[in-house]
């Protein structure tokens, strides 16, 4: 059982306290901790949104979301009433100046708190919410400031983001979250590569012949369709979470663990990372829309119909790409990167395929071409595999057949495995940055999406219709055969 230290005191505000990611995530991820006695008890979460409720229905809506959002397992009444004791309420406007009052009242009280500001809102409010909380005296050393994602739809509106924020908070206090930065194999990836000596020799263009990403969702667009539209699967996951998964897996050792440390490294990644123009999108993208069909044996609308009464959208709901790193470690190898909603599992992973041995002593029968392959299981379940050639036991002749390295984390480690946001809400109040993302990376894989989103734009054909329940369009399993590679996928 890992030792749990607890953090220094804090009054967390919550703006888009009454909405889905506070009662999916933020309040659920908070209890963890609370459970855990990681949260002080003179901390205070407070709640800011529009809507004019009291504190006690604050409690009483945080009280239903936990209870369907946290695992009956992890419930414990008392300790759940403890921390609903800690939850507080205020009516903000952020565009107004309703409420504003109230809240600097409330947070007067305790100055000297550790006081993030966590915005759970679109992103159209950041501006507006760190002005006001400029104009009230709000910010002061111990103020951090949490952007959710999406931070703007291309790489001028983040620019706009990022300048009314940073008008009023220094860089070193704003965290901008990607949640995928938090799950604990995502942390692991840096454990592998930079903390044991065999992989990070290997790790380079002259052993590794590809890479693939696959970030796979049973879900459609749910309650979200209307910011989904909008986005598409490039901005929603590549240009943020496929992305930092990319930097993670390419980038080069860090001086130190750093936030500065390693965000220089990411972004020297993102920097390397070739622009697909409109010369070579047909041949290194494919898009796609689900259509209806099943998904776990239900049947399932299509995207359109999910859509309700709206015109036919041109949205993407899944992507793969073939990209590039254009460095001295990574020439010559594609990463391949895929992810779509209404795939047939939730399933995600890094697979790092070897190369071929230079030449064979076994009979060729007995011999995969690339035998040896490292996946690291993001999600459901996870864990790292490491596939090497081992002989078929038996007198018989020489038979190789492959075999699994395989570590569970959940069953090696024997605890619950932490949400993505209990680690990072917590590393807000620590004030440790490391996982998050600076201006600069945002910006630069802003402008790497730009360039793809145009050539798209500029490109007649909609996107490809999928099955609901298959892996994507056919396009997409032509993209990596063409090369003479296939997606690595697994049986259940
Ligand atoms: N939901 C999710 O799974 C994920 C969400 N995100 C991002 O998180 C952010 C929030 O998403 P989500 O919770 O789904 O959105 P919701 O639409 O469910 O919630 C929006 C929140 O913003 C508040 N709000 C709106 N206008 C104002 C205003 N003028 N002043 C004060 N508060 C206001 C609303 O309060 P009220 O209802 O009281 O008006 C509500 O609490 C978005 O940027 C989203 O992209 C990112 C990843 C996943
Ligand atoms: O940021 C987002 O992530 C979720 C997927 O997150 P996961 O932790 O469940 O893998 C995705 O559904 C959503 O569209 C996107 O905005």
């Amino acid at each position: 059982m890992a030792t749990i230290i607890p953090v220094s005191s804090f009054d967390y505000v919550v703006f888009g306290a009454t909405g889905d990611l506070t009662q999916r995530k933020l309040l659920p991820a908070l209890y963890q901790r609370f459970r855990d006695a990681q949260i002080p008890e003179t901390s205070r979460i407070i709640g800011a949104s529009r809507t004019e409720i009291t504190t006690e229905v604050f409690r009483e809506r945080a009280r239903d979301a936990l209870l369907s959002f946290v695992p009956a397992s992890d419930i414990d009444e008392t300790r759940l009433q403890g921390f609903l004791d800690h939850l507080f309420y205020v009516t903000v406007d952020a565009l107004g100046d309703d409420g504003w009052s109230d809240l600097k009242r409330l947070l007067d009280e305790r100055p000297d708190r550790i006081r993030p500001f966590y915005l759970a809102t679109s992103p159209d409010l950041y501006g507006a919410i760190c002005r006001n909380l400029d104009r009230y005296g709000l910010i002061g050393e111990n103020t951090r400031v949490v952007l959710e994602k999406p931070i703007g739809k291309d790489l001028k509106s983040a620019r706009a983001i990022n300048d009314a924020v940073g008008a009023v908070f220094p860089e070193s206090q704003i965290f901008r979250i990607d949640h995928y930065l938090g799950k604990e194999t995502v942390q692991n990836l840096l454990a592998l590569r930079f903390a044991n000596t065999i992989f990070e020799r290997l790790w380079n263009a002259d052993v590794i012949d590809h890479v693939q990403i696959t970030v796979g969702e049973t879900v459609g667009v749910e309650g979200r369709a209307g910011y989904y539209d909008t986005s598409g699967a490039l901005r929603d996951m590549v240009q943020n979470h496929i992305l930092q998964l990319l930097c993670l897996t390419a980038m080069e050792s860090p001086i130190s663990l750093d936030a500065d440390s390693v965000r220089d490294e990411k972004l020297k990644v993102l920097r390397a990372l070739k622009p697909i123009t409109a010369a070579d999108v047909q041949s290194v993208t494919v898009r796609g829309q689900y259509a209806a069909g099943a998904v776990g044996g239900q049947p399932v609308a299509g995207y359109q119909t999910d859509l309700g009464d709206h015109p036919p959208s041109r949205t993407e709901t899944f992507v793969a790409l073939k990209l590039e790193v254009q460095s001295w470690r990574w020439a010559g190898v594609p990463f391949y990167v895929r992810t779509g909603k209404r795939l047939p599992r939730k399933h995600s992973e890094i697979v790092v395929q070897f190369r071929a041995s230079p030449f064979s002593i076994f009979p060729s029968e007995s011999f995969g071409r690339e035998p040896n392959r490292l996946v690291i299981r993001l999600q459901p379940e996870e864990g790292m595999k490491l596939e090497v050639m081992t002989k078929d036991p038996g007198p018989g002749g020489m038979r190789l057949r492959p075999t699994n390295l395989d570590i569970s984390f959940e069953e090696t480690f024997k605890q619950r495995y932490p949400d993505a946001y209990e680690r990072l809400l917590m590393d807000v109040v620590r004030g440790n940055a490391t996982l998050f993302m600076r201006r600069d990376e945002v910006e630069v894989a802003w402008a790497w999406a730009d360039t793809l989103l145009k050539a798209w734009a500029d490109r007649p054909e909609p996107p490809r219709p999928y099955a609901a329940g298959s892996w994507g369009p056919t396009a997409a399993i032509a993209l990596i055969e063409r090369d003479g590679r296939t997606w690595h996928e697994e049986l259940p």
